[in-house]
């Protein structure tokens, strides 16, 4: 049954609430309401918060509002879920995507750590990622493929038992011959440990196809067919929270 309310989730859980929307305007508003306030609530506990960002075509309407959003930003951290392994003037990349979108309006106050650099080794990259990992993260915002992929955790990828075990919050992956990779086959991710982490994991999603793949997703539970689950919420870690519009 869906719910013709944004404000009242239609199924919720320990390991996930999903909030369906009556439509995209309202799914942006929503979504972006909802991580301002946990970036919010955050900032009154502690001197600085940390925002984690993903790349793909969804996001950008999120990022946009929640640049409009009155908070602390010269207090905010803003860093990567992910990167594909291109500079961050790449059109491609995700801290172009980050910096064309969110860093506007209030949010262009905030800091914001791109992953990459010109004569980085990606080994460096991933130190440093995980060095500023060390601080606790606020919300992650996550999306998610066709394939079930979220962050650049992918089905099929070679060393995906490495990734999903590792204890560190980030790790460089090899995605090739993962069609959701596209043509970056080269990344950094966050792993299940840096999920895990993150106070707030923030899932956005539209579209008939990547409702049901969701839903797939929940009811094989295999994480390395379905890295998505990764993101799930259970024990200790609060549910993932699902924006999802038609
Ligand atoms: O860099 C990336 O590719 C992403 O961070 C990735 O995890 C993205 O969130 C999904 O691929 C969904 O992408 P779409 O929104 O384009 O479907």
């Amino acid at each position: 049954m869906v719910s013709p309310s944004a404000s009242k989730p239609i199924e919720s859980g320990d390991r996930f609430v999903l909030f369906v929307h009556a439509s995209t305007d309202e799914w942006v508003w929503a979504s972006a309401v909802a991580i301002a306030a946990e970036l919010r609530r955050d900032l009154a506990l502690r001197p600085r918060s940390r925002l984690l960002l993903s790349g793909g075509t969804t996001p950008a309407p999120v990022y946009q509002a929640l640049a409009k959003a009155p908070l602390d930003w010269p207090r905010v951290d803003v860093a990567l879920v992910d990167e594909r392994w291109l500079l961050p003037d790449d059109p491609d990349s995700n801290a172009r995507l980050v910096r064309t979108h969110l860093l506007h309006h209030h949010a262009a106050a905030a800091r914001f750590e791109a992953m990459t650099q010109s004569g980085r080794r990606i080994e460096e990259a991933v130190a440093i990622a995980n060095a500023h990992a060390q601080q606790p993260t606020a919300v992650a915002v996550l999306g998610m493929g066709d394939d079930g992929h979220t962050a650049s955790l992918f089905p099929g990828m070679a060393d995906l038992d490495r990734v999903l075990a590792s204890r560190q919050s980030y790790a460089a992956v090899d995605a090739t011959g993962c069609p959701g990779a596209r043509n970056w086959h080269r990344r950094i991710s966050l792993t299940p440990a840096g999920l895990a982490a993150a106070h707030a994991r923030v899932l956005l999603i539209q579209g008939a196809s990547k409702r049901r793949v969701f839903e797939q997703a929940l009811a094989d539970g295999d994480v390395k067919r379905w890295p998505v689950l990764a993101a799930l919420g259970g024990g200790e870690v609060p549910p993932l929270q699902v924006h999802w519009c038609a």
